[in-house]
């Protein structure tokens, strides 16, 4: 077996290890960066760039429906699934060309494939083939759909997960999304705007990571108009069928059964861990068995390793994994001199119709802690600019902290939520109270001014600041 001495290894090149190899380099060019399969990254491979693909032309038939509202006719829309998902690959390759690109960019010596497996905290075995002798390891090897054993042996190619989505030729005819999290909603209501036949089965009536009841009963509503979508499916059962597979499950006490093309699953994701022999490692765990690590240096308990992105599950999104891997990427660099980063407030859009947006502390975060808020609101199906787009559908609720009046978080579902989404964000990590957010400019007529109206009515709540005119009066008084 050859061996390799380096400072700094890196287990996994996608965006969180592309992002810890390039820190580590600052600091010492003895950097290995170990990859076990395709270079190209989860985002811009089988995440969020296919994905959104999907949905913006999910989002251009979703138009074309809506045309008729507007006095605007051009009959239904034509969809043409093979050329729906050449522009998606097309696209997609594309993007994971300028990652391989890059990473093959990187010097050959700084380079290892194949899978990475820890004999000790200082040494880790690279298919057997290769041992490196590394000061410090960063584990970025992210983390794999869920897919129940089970549910394969009774369908096998029948059950895909994301991965196999963004690889067809052609739309299904029919599919059943298993699990209303971010993955299931995103793509169950993109294949029904593009004319599959799909039903949604959730097995708790929670959607989204949505916490406040409001806007969670909001989500519930609106995607049972949206599409087919049963919120209870319990014991679910698979069956081969002659040309696709046939779903039973239980629904409000009575047995349902609908056949379907494929099976999507879409239950969450596990971490890429299992093959990297944790226990030679021995690696501190808290209280729930999960890996120790400092989320402000990304160190694993006291040790010379640190974990960087998905594959720890605490912020499984993109701008979260690479920040982690700058974090840990730097550290294990500068090793034993840390650095702790102050990480930014918590941003999560989910891009369903309407949009989702979680910003900061949500509802029952806020609740856990006991702290004393307040709650404002807006409805978009009054509000102006909304109306006027025709996408009046949602609520935004927003919370503040009773004794300072700071900006707290926001839980949203509505249109063109990824933007609000952003201002409240930046709002609230600059530590604004409300009072001073709403000295900020708002134009008219914009989706901005149903913020403002949320965020008086806030002020109201936190007894600040006057009552809110009533309704529909952004061009009128209280304006
Ligand atoms: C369908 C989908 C849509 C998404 N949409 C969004 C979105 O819109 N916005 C957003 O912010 N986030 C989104 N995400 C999440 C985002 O893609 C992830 O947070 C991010 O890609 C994680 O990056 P990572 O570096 O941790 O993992 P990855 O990019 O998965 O990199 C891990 C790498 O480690 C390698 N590896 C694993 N084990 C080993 C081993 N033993 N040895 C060597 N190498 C190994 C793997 O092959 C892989 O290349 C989406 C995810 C999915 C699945
Ligand atoms: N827009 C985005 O930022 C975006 C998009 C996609 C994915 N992601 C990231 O990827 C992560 C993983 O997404 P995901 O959708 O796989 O996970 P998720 O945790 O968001 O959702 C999984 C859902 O499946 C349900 N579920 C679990 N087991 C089930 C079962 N046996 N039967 C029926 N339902 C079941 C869960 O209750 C949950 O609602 C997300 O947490 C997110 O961080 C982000």
């Amino acid at each position: 077996m050859r061996t390799l001495e380096v400072d700094v290894a890196v287990i996994g090149a996608g965006t969180a290890g592309m992002n810890a190899y390039r820190a580590a380099l600052a600091h010492t060019d003895r950097v290995v960066l170990i990859e076990s399969a395709l270079y190209g990254t989860t985002c811009a491979r089988v995440g969020c760039m296919p994905s959104k693909l999907l949905i913006a032309a999910a989002e251009a038939a979703a138009n074309v429906r809506l045309a008729p509202t507007f006095g605007v006719h051009g009959g239904d829309p034509a969809i043409d699934g093979p050329a729906v998902m050449r522009r998606l690959r097309h696209e997609r390759d594309r993007f994971v060309g300028f990652v391989v690109d890059a990473v093959e960019a990187w010097p050959e010596a700084h380079r290892l494939r194949g899978t990475a497996c820890f004999a000790d905290r200082h040494t880790i075995r690279v298919d057997d083939q290769i041992e490196v002798r590394a000061g410090r390891t960063v584990i970025a090897s992210g983390s794999r759909p869920r897919k129940p054993a089970e549910w394969s042996a009774a369908i096998g190619e029948r059950l895909l997960v994301n991965d196999d989505v963004f690889e067809w030729q052609d739309l299904p005819s029919s599919l059943a999304v298993i699990g209303a999290g971010v993955i299931g909603i995103e793509l169950a209501q993109a294949l029904h705007a593009l004319g599959v036949r799909v039903r949604l089965l959730g097995r708790s009536k929670r959607l989204l990571h949505l916490t406040d009841p409001q806007v969670a009963e909001c989500a519930r509503q609106l995607t049972h108009q949206h599409l087919p979508y049963v919120d209870d499916a319990q014991h679910l059962q698979f069956q081969q069928v002659a040309d696709g597979v046939r779903v039973g499950w239980m629904q409000g006490g009575a047995q349902v059964h609908e056949e379907f093309e494929y099976v999507l699953c879409a239950i969450g994701r596990e971490s890429n861990l299992d093959a990297l022999n944790l226990q030679a490692i021995d690696p501190p765990r808290d209280a729930q068995g999960r890996l120790l690590v400092d989320r402000d240096t990304c160190q694993l308990g006291d040790t010379p390793i640190f974990v960087a992105g998905d594959v720890h599950a605490l912020t499984p999104i993109l701008h979260e994994a690479a920040d982690d891997g700058r974090i840990a990427g730097e550290n294990a660099g500068r090793w034993p001199d840390l650095r702790a980063h102050p990480r930014r407030v918590r941003l999560n859009i989910a891009f369903s119709d309407p949009q989702a947006v979680i910003v900061g502390d949500g509802y029952a975060e806020l609740q856990a802690k006991g702290q004393a808020f307040a709650c404002g609101a807006v409805n978009w199906s009054d509000q102006g600019r909304a109306r006027v787009m025709a996408r009046n559908a949602g609520l935004l609720r927003v919370y503040g902290d009773c004794a300072s009046g700071l900006f707290l978080g926001a839980e949203m579902l509505g249109p063109n939520a990824e933007h609000i989404g952003h201002l409240l964000a930046w709002s609230l990590q600059q530590g604004l109270t409300v009072e001073r957010m709403l000295d900020m400019p708002f134009y008219h007529p914009v989706l901005e001014e149903g913020l403002r109206t949320a965020l008086r009515e806030l002020l109201r709540e936190l007894r600040m600041g006057p009552a809110p005119a009533r309704r529909g009066l952004d061009c009128g008084p209280g304006a």
